[in-house]
Order: C-alpha cells, then structure tokens, then sequence
C-alpha cells in the first residue's frame, strides 16, 4: 500500500483516542486542509475513519476581552471603593457613566457592596467580594482552558450580558482503525518527497535517485467557486451574439411604459379581457405619462373606435386617452417594438431584445413574476409564415436544437398567430417557448407601415430550461434559486 507524505504524517500522529483535524494539525504542521484531505485518503485504505462533528464553544465578544483583561465593571468599582465608602458624585469623577451604570446592579445582585444615603447623595460601601463563578468562567475561556466545567448560571449571566456568545464549529474527528494501527506497528517512514522538478535538478542530475511526489488527480480537494457570470447573463450574451450574427440590431427602451406603447399601439382594446392578458402591474407615482405623439393617437383612436382606413370595423367604442396614458411595468417587450416602429418604418428592418418584463402571474415551476423576453421583428416588402417559422428554426439551431413545433393561436395584434413549442430534454414534453406572429393592418396602419412584418416574443428562462433540463423556473432566479446549479454550471458554453 502506497501513502504519500501527509498521509503517512497523519498516520503518525492519530492514535487510540479521537482527535480533531485541528488538533491533528497542531501535531504535525499540516494545514487542515492538507490534514483533512489526507485523512479522507487513508479512509478511502480503510485505515482511518473521519466523521463530522458540530462543537459548541463559548468565545468572548470585544467587550467581553476587556473584561477579561480589566476585570468586570462591578469588579472594578468594588475594588476601588474604600472601606468607609465611597460616594456615586465621587465615583462619577473617577469613572465612566457606563462603567458605573453596569456596576451598580450587579454589585448590589452579588451583594459586593451596601448603598448608604448620606447628605443627599448615595454612598457606596465595600462588602466582602470573592472571586465570582461568571469571573472564574471569563478567566477560563479567555485563556482557552477546556469549557467542560463551567458553571450553567454564570454562563446565562455572561450571556445575557453580550460578554460572550456560542460559537458553532464544525470539525472533522479522524480515528485510526485497526488495519491502520497494524501498519503503524509495523514502522512507517517518512521520508522527504520531492515535491517540484527544477530546471537545475535537470542541469546538475541530482534528482537521480530521489523520491518524487506523486500526482493523484482524482485527489478530493477544497471546492473553490470563483465569480463568474450568471448563467442567464450568460444565455442572454450568447443570444444577443447568435441574433446579431443574422443581421439583427438592438432595441433599447424604459422597462416602465404608458399603455400606449405596451397596449394600444397593439391592437388592444381598452375594454376588452386581452387588456388584463398580461395581468400588468400599474404604478401608483407617477401614474401617468406626460405626452404622447399627438399625431399617433389620434391614428390609434381612429383604428381602434371604427378601423380608419383599414377596411376594418374597428372595436366599436369609444377610446380613452387617459387609459393610455397610465404607466404600468412593461408586461412584453412588444412595447419596444412598438416604438420602433414609429422611426424604423421603411423596410428592410430587423431588430431585437433581451429584456426584463414583469407580469402579475402566480409564481410556480414555470412562471415567475420577472422574465426576459427575447423580442424580434423582421419588416420587408414580401414575408410569409414560412420566413416566422424559419427564423425560429435558424435561431434554436444555433443552440443546438432542432426539434421545434407550431401551434395556431390568437392574438389582437398578429395574424396569424403562432405558438413555438420546444422539447424539454429530461420530460420529454414539448414546452411553449414563445408566442409570435405577423403584424395586422390596424397595428401598422397608425404608423403608415404597408408592407410585412413578422415578429415574435421568446421566453430566455425556457430556452435555458430546454438547454440545461432544469425543471422549475425558480432553481434559476430569485430566492429559492438551486446554489449548487448555478455554481457547477460550466463557464464555457457548450453547443
Ligand atoms: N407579446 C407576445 C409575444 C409576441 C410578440 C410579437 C408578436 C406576437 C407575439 C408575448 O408576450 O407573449
């Protein structure tokens, strides 16, 4: 059986009765760490055990180590009161509010002095104070003597009195077995490893004949998590670079939106259940929106109230600027598109986001009140269904899925409709990624927009569930997120 150095260290230093790695440490000059690690090698052989163990410990506060260095306010007013007794105008003097203020009640609770009203004022005289039990327990823990003895009600004082609180230590007990009793028996020799090949030792040959430590890269070692980006930063990076690649640009805008842009501007009527789809979240101040485009509402009223020039009958009531004024958070990113709309009239256009919305919904496995919409839009002179639905296959294949499925749907400010469903990994079922669709003419009417477009709304937190397999929205964000996810989830991407 082969044991490195530090196994052999450890070895030699464990015996019959059970030490800490600490202590361990303490008597061969490894670090814990190092001690640990060796300590789990020679269970692996089956010469040592190691278990967990959670110690509690008294340890001093800041204040408590002055008192154990100055003595106990009580302690210290007790021992310079003289023995005719002392008056508190006096005392106060000589010493700090605080220190009188703590004093007194403990001396008159320990009975270490009498109090005399003499000439109006309150005199302080010495009775015979020995050393106390809480005195003693300070002494014993500040100096690191072993706990076991301290007496119960001194300790309730002590910390009732913030001088010193209960500290949790988790320590690992390593004891030898008999196999490794055997071999220890038997003579373990520690000889110097080499632990680093130099250039010199080549030059000079003088590491010929010298023992080298061997390399265990299977060897359990500390986990460390460095910082690295969040793995929904990362996706969004990585979508935003895949949407940039096929000649998309960005759109930026406020995350909080008058309805206008959020609501009306799409085709949604103001008294109709689609309105309260998004079950939105409206904002108290300031509630409204100072100023729309003057020219653009009344476009919007026109086709909303009878059609304009559509052709369309219009939703048949009559439209409330005010309604569309309100500011609410955005509950799509569609909002954005509807602004760009307004500059980016002329085709060809393609633009996109990755961008926080916020919907009222209830919180489960698949919904959380804050998502990321990947938001997009294509206007050209001539596009079909087929261009929606290819650019959803060209944007999934480039993550490295291929398995995707339609489905008709409505919505008031795309015809036709369609839903993506991708296909969750570990389930098996086909999951809704997005909703999409082309633009109707009385969305692109107010903006005097006559050709195509066709655009899309996709969710990254679903992308992401498909990608990695996870099965609740919420080991990804927020409170509850899954730690243990997130830190093992590799820092390059993988296709
Ligand atoms: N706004 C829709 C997505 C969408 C955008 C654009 C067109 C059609 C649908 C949603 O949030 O689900």
């Amino acid at each position: 059986m082969e044991l490195s150095t530090n196994e052999k260290l450890v070895l030699k230093a464990i015996g019959d009765v059970e030490m800490t790695a600490r202590e361990v440490s303490g008597a061969t000059g490894l670090k814990v760490e190092a001690v640990t690690h060796a300590a789990y090698l020679l269970a692996e052989k089956g010469l040592a055990t190691v278990r967990d163990e959670v110690k509690f410990e008294y340890v001093l506060t800041e204040e408590g180590r002055r008192y154990a260095e100055q003595g106990l306010p009580e302690r210290v007013i007790h021992d310079a009161l003289p023995e005719r007794g002392e008056s508190l105008s006096r005392l106060k003097e000589r010493f700090p509010p605080s220190t009188i203020s703590i004093a007194m009640g403990w001396l008159r609770q320990k009975g270490w002095a009498r109090f005399e009203r003499r000439d109006g004022d309150t005199v302080l005289v010495p009775l015979p104070a020995g050393r106390s039990p809480d005195e003693e327990a300070l002494s014993i823990i500040s100096e690191g003597r072993t706990q076991e003895g301290l007496q119960e009600k001194a300790m309730k004082d002590l910390l009732k009195r913030n001088i010193v609180v209960v500290k949790e230590e988790k320590e690992k007990v390593i004891v030898i077995t008999p196999a490794g009793a055997e071999l220890k028996e038997k003579g373990i020799v520690v000889e110097e490893e080499v632990g680093q090949l130099t250039p010199e030792m080549l030059a000079s040959g003088s590491w010929q004949g010298k023992p080298f430590r061997r390399y265990d890269v299977s060897a359990p070692v500390i986990m460390e998590y460095g910082g690295k980006k969040h793995i929904l930063r990362m996706a969004m990076d990585k979508v935003k670079r895949t949407l940039i690649e096929m000649g998309f640009k960005e759109m930026e805008g406020p995350m909080v939106d008058a309805e206008f842009y959020v609501n009306d501007l799409l085709f949604m009527p103001q008294d109709h259940p689609a309105r309260t789809q998004w079950d939105q979240f409206n904002l108290k101040r300031p509630q409204y929106i100072r100023q729309l485009p003057r020219e653009l509402v009344s476009r919007v009223k026109e086709v909303h109230e009878h059609g304009g020039d559509t052709g369309s009958l219009g939703w048949n009531y009559r439209w409330d600027e005010k309604i569309a004024k309100r500011l609410v958070l955005r509950g799509h990113t569609t909002s954005l598109t509807a602004r760009y709309l307004a500059i980016f009239k002329k085709p060809p256009q393609k633009f996109f986001s990755v961008a926080p919305v916020f919907r009222n919904d209830t919180i489960d496995m698949t919904h959380l009140l804050e998502f990321y919409q990947i938001e997009g839009w294509v206007m050209d002179d001539r596009l079909s269904m087929r261009d929606l639905m290819g650019t959803f296959k060209e944007f999934y294949s480039r993550f490295g899925i291929s398995e995707l499925r339609f489905k008709p749907t409505y919505n008031p400010y795309t015809e036709p409709s369609l839903e993506i469903y991708g296909k969750h990994p570990r389930s098996g079922r086909m999951i809704e990624v997005g909703n999409s669709g082309m633009f109707r003419k009385e969305m692109l009417a107010p903006y005097g927009i006559e050709c195509d477009v066709i655009a899309w709304g996709l969710a990254l937190e679903r992308l992401l569930m498909i990608l990695y397999g996870y099965e609740d929205i919420r080991d990804l964000h927020g409170p509850l997120c899954d730690i243990n996810f997130l830190r093992s989830v590799p820092v390059i991407w993988q296709q």
